[in-house]
């Protein structure tokens, strides 16, 4: 890289490529991943996403005066972390979600950071992640105080935010644009980690899964050595399942319930 965020370096001008970051978003279902990436991507809250959606979205972002090509990969694990290389061979920083208003997300985030942790360990290389408490205007049905998360983040070494999805954008894009920073902190310490996209069909019978060695969920985790690479897959364009007007939400069944629960939907 030719330049530093921020201060740009000798040499640097508008010609500099600009920083390629992809970001990984990870979290157990309805933590609210797809609903902070599209606000992210396009300033809007969207009650309803396919949860079986995985997409890769892409963003020209400026960050500190400095132009970035960032991926989003808003990924749909079913329970529980699973084919993580996807994601972890790819991703230079992680979003690690849960909603403040569920316990069991809270535990499940506890998981994937455990899983960075493990993947950093045999890398040997650092995964800057964020812990992201979502659901913020749902404060009134917290379950997880804001001191757990705090807590959770201080114990694996990483930012904490408590946002909304359905709050203002610009603090969701600043938890978005922190991310890069780390990112490109971490690419300054070591330029020439590439991501790649690591095939997930082949298996490997003399790799024990994560899961045997350390007692995590059902995640395989390939060496590069032993995995096949491929191209990485063409970014695909932004896939919002619905856009709905308020008014048209409202003449829905289930979203009603939802309302109940003191949704805003816009
Ligand atoms: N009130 C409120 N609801 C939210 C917020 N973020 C997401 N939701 C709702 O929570 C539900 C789940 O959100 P998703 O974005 O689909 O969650 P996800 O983590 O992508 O879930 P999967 O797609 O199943 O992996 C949806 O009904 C969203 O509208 C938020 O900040 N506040």
């Amino acid at each position: 890289m030719s330049s530093v965020f921020g201060k740009p370096r000798a040499g640097s001008g508008p010609q500099s490529a600009p920083l390629e970051v992809n970001l990984a978003i990870l979290g157990r279902r309805g933590a609210g991943k797809s609903a902070l990436t599209v606000k992210f991507l396009t300033k809007r809250f969207i009650s309803e996403y396919d949860p079986n959606l995985e997409d890769t979205y892409s963003s020209e972002e400026t960050v500190d005066h400095q132009p970035v090509h960032l991926r989003v990969m808003d990924t749909a694990d079913l329970d529980t972390p699973r084919n993580c290389e996807r994601y972890l061979n790819w991703a230079h920083a992680f979003l690690v979600v849960y909603s403040v208003d569920s316990r069991e997300s809270f535990e499940g985030s506890s998981s994937y950071l455990e899983l960075l942790a493990l993947h950093a360990k045999e890398t040997q290389r650092s995964f800057p992640a964020l812990l992201l408490g979502n659901k913020l205007d749902m404060a009134q049905y917290r379950q997880v105080t804001k001191a757990e998360g705090v807590a959770l983040a201080g114990r694996f070494g990483c930012l904490f935010f408590e946002v909304s999805a359905c709050l203002d954008f610009e603090h969701v894009q600043h938890v978005f644009h922190e991310a890069v920073r780390e990112a490109r902190r971490e690419l300054e310490k070591s330029p020439l980690t590439r991501p790649l996209f690591i095939s997930e069909d082949r298996a490997l019978p003399q790799q024990a899964p994560l899961t045997a060695r350390h007692g995590l969920a059902s995640c395989t985790f390939n060496t590069l050595s032993t995995v096949s690479l491929k191209e990485m897959p063409t970014v695909a364009q932004a896939k919002l399942v619905t856009v709905k007007s308020s008014r048209a939400q409202s003449k829905r069944k289930a979203p009603t319930l939802t309302l109940l629960k003191g949704f805003k939907i816009f």
